[in-house]
């Protein structure tokens, strides 16, 4: 039987990566998929974004990064799909932003289980076009990101100028010589064939595990906390509004990423929350039902400040 291709997506936080996933569900109808959904907050929010797959084959690892913490839920939902004969040809996993590549590729050369059912396909980062600069100098993982794909893709390239990108991927190449490298706007590759390439070698992962790392399954911290705000009272729009974009500008050196689900005073359907940096994005989503109607904001970042977040938007709802 052959084995399950495998494609895992990295990048750093509000890289593109699930804007990127999306477009090879869509672009690869043939395929029946399985994702593995990795996200740092309590409250996994991915999966609400993630289009055209139906639950039964998207699995959620929340609250941690896969890793590290999550590490044993990954190798179980793994070992789960091999017991189970699950309907599926290919493996699409999504890491957190954060996430170090570099132990999740562990699982697929190490344990013989996996390995004689799975097989790495590929190892796309996805390379923030407007952000990475900054972000290369003060996130290390974001450069082993880099360092260990075959294929990297600068995304968001209508947000920086020509300039900039020609400057980053210099910097990309001098990082990772042999990697394929894309420009694309949403993540958008077009043509480009990015699924059953094969294009991992396995002697690159050897390399870097052994020889920078120095042990397959290290352990590390991460600088980057997480805070989840919920409630469920309303939000007033235009509180929210003002306050997010003046609190992204007074934070822009320590709040990375914002993704909420928002429950907003006289709005029947959930409104989908994103920024990165700055850039503030906001979509309609499904309709609320009887559910409770309870919103979800994380945050991602450095020294979050709890306390004052909690304070703050509370003073936002209705
Ligand atoms: N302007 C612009 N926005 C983009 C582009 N690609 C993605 N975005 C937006 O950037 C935000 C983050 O995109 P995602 O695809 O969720 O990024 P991600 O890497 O999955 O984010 P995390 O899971 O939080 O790390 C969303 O609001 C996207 O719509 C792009 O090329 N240009």
């Amino acid at each position: 039987m052959s084995k399950i291709p495998v494609t895992v997506i990295t990048g750093f936080l509000g890289a593109g990566k699930t804007s990127l996933l999306n477009q090879l569900i869509k672009n690869h109808s043939e395929k029946k998929f399985v994702v593995i959904e990795n996200e740092f907050g309590e409250e996994n929010i991915d999966s609400e974004l993630v289009t055209n797959i139906n639950d039964q084959n998207l699995f959620e690892l929340s609250n941690g990064c896969i890793c590290c913490n999550l590490y044993t839920e990954l190798f179980l939902v793994l070992e789960n799909l091999i017991k189970t004969n699950h309907n599926f040809n290919h493996l699409l996993i999504e890491t957190t932003g954060i996430a170090d590549p570099g132990n999740i590729l562990a699982s697929f050369i190490s344990d013989p289980g996996i390995k004689a059912k799975f097989e790495l396909d590929s190892v796309i980062c996805l390379v923030d076009a407007a952000n990475a600069t900054q972000d290369l100098k003060n996130e290390e993982v974001l450069n082993k990101q880099i360092a260990i794909a075959d294929t990297l893709i600068i995304n968001k390239i209508d947000l920086a100028t020509n300039e900039t990108v020609n400057k980053l991927s210099s910097k990309l190449k001098e990082i990772n010589p042999t990697a394929s490298l894309h420009k694309t706007s949403q993540s958008d590759i077009k043509d480009k064939q990015l699924l059953d390439v094969y294009a991992y070698n396995p002697q690159n992962i050897y390399q870097f595990l052994f020889s920078v790392e120095g042990q397959t399954n290290s352990k590390h911290e991460h600088s980057i906390e997480n805070f989840c705000f919920k409630s469920d009272r309303p939000f007033n729009q235009m509180k929210l509004a003002a306050w997010l974009d003046a609190f992204l500008q007074f934070n822009s050196d320590t709040i990375y990423r914002v993704k909420g689900i928002l429950n907003i005073s006289g709005v029947d359907n959930r409104i989908l929350l994103q920024s990165v940096h700055t850039q503030i994005q906001a979509t309609v989503g499904r309709p609320w039902t009887n559910d409770n109607k309870e919103s979800k904001i994380v945050f991602i970042g450095k020294t979050l400040n709890r306390e004052v977040l909690e304070k703050n938007l509370l003073e936002l709802c209705d």
